[in-house]
């Protein structure tokens, strides 16, 4: 099927100058699998200049943007501005953003819709909650996040990877298992069969995002439908180097 394994870094709102520089440095050193595309999602006061310092081979994503270009939106930054630094980029709808932020999934595909209208690629999270899951309500949950997305997305699938990232493992160092994450995103492509095309279905990445690390990337990489990572606390480290080179 050819999915290009990829893997994203979410360093949230962590990190000084020198620390983004270091991990710079490390990530250069790699070696980085060649065959696996690489993304670093980036506090939007660093973006500019990691994207200044990163090799050709390290892709640079915000963590977040507005949905509209311009405007009376203080705190805001747009697709367009985030283009205009170098970056091609943007993680939307990550839960962080939905449960602290407020975020619903209209507006998660209000942002989708715009940031790809201006030519940015886009990591689109989704995940359930531990109370969702416990009441058997995942699939219910990731296809309703999806299905908001499908007007949003329209005919640029090509520029979206999907995040499949349970609320419950995210920064709890409670990883999903192989099999449970499988699972999800097993039912998530054929649901896309189903309700977009079996195209879409087969050529989409979905990364699982959830206490990833070093010590349990390989066994998840392994999984048949897991194309790849997004990473949080481990993207800080040097083990990231690790992740990235978990399908080797
Ligand atoms: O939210 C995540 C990535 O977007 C996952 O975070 P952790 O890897 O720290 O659990």
């Amino acid at each position: 099927m050819g999915r290009k394994f990829v893997v994203g870094g979410n360093w949230k709102m962590n990190g000084d100058k020198k620390q983004v520089t270091d991990i710079i440095e490390t990530l250069k050193k790699g070696p980085l699998d060649p065959n696996v595309e690489v993304v670093i999602g980036v506090p939007a006061i660093y973006l500019a200049y990691v994207q200044s310092i990163v090799p050709p081979s390290i892709e640079v994503a915000a963590q977040n943007c507005w949905k509209v270009a311009k405007g009376a939106f203080t705190g805001e930054i747009s697709p367009a501005m985030i283009k205009d630094i170098g970056s091609n980029w943007v993680i939307l709808g990550h839960s962080e953003r939905r449960t602290i932020f407020g975020e619903k999934d209209d507006l998660v595909a209000e942002k989708v819709a715009h940031a790809l209208e201006n030519g940015l690629k886009v990591i689109a999270c989704i995940g359930e909650t531990l109370e969702e899951r416990e009441a058997g309500k995942t699939e219910e949950v990731v296809f309703r996040q999806t299905q908001a997305l499908v007007p949003a997305i329209g005919s640029n699938w090509g520029n979206v990877v999907l995040a499949y990232e349970p609320v419950w493992a995210i920064g709890t160092g409670k990883t999903a298992t192989p099999q449970q994450a499988q699972d999800v995103h097993a039912s998530l492509r054929s649901w896309l069969a189903k309700n977009v095309s079996a195209d879409v279905a087969a050529s989409v990445r979905i990364q699982y995002g959830g206490s990833v690390t070093a010590a349990n990337a390989k066994e998840l990489a392994a999984c048949a439908d897991i194309d790849g990572f997004l990473v949080g606390g481990a993207s800080l480290k040097p083990e990231f180097v690790d992740i990235v080179n978990a399908t080797k």
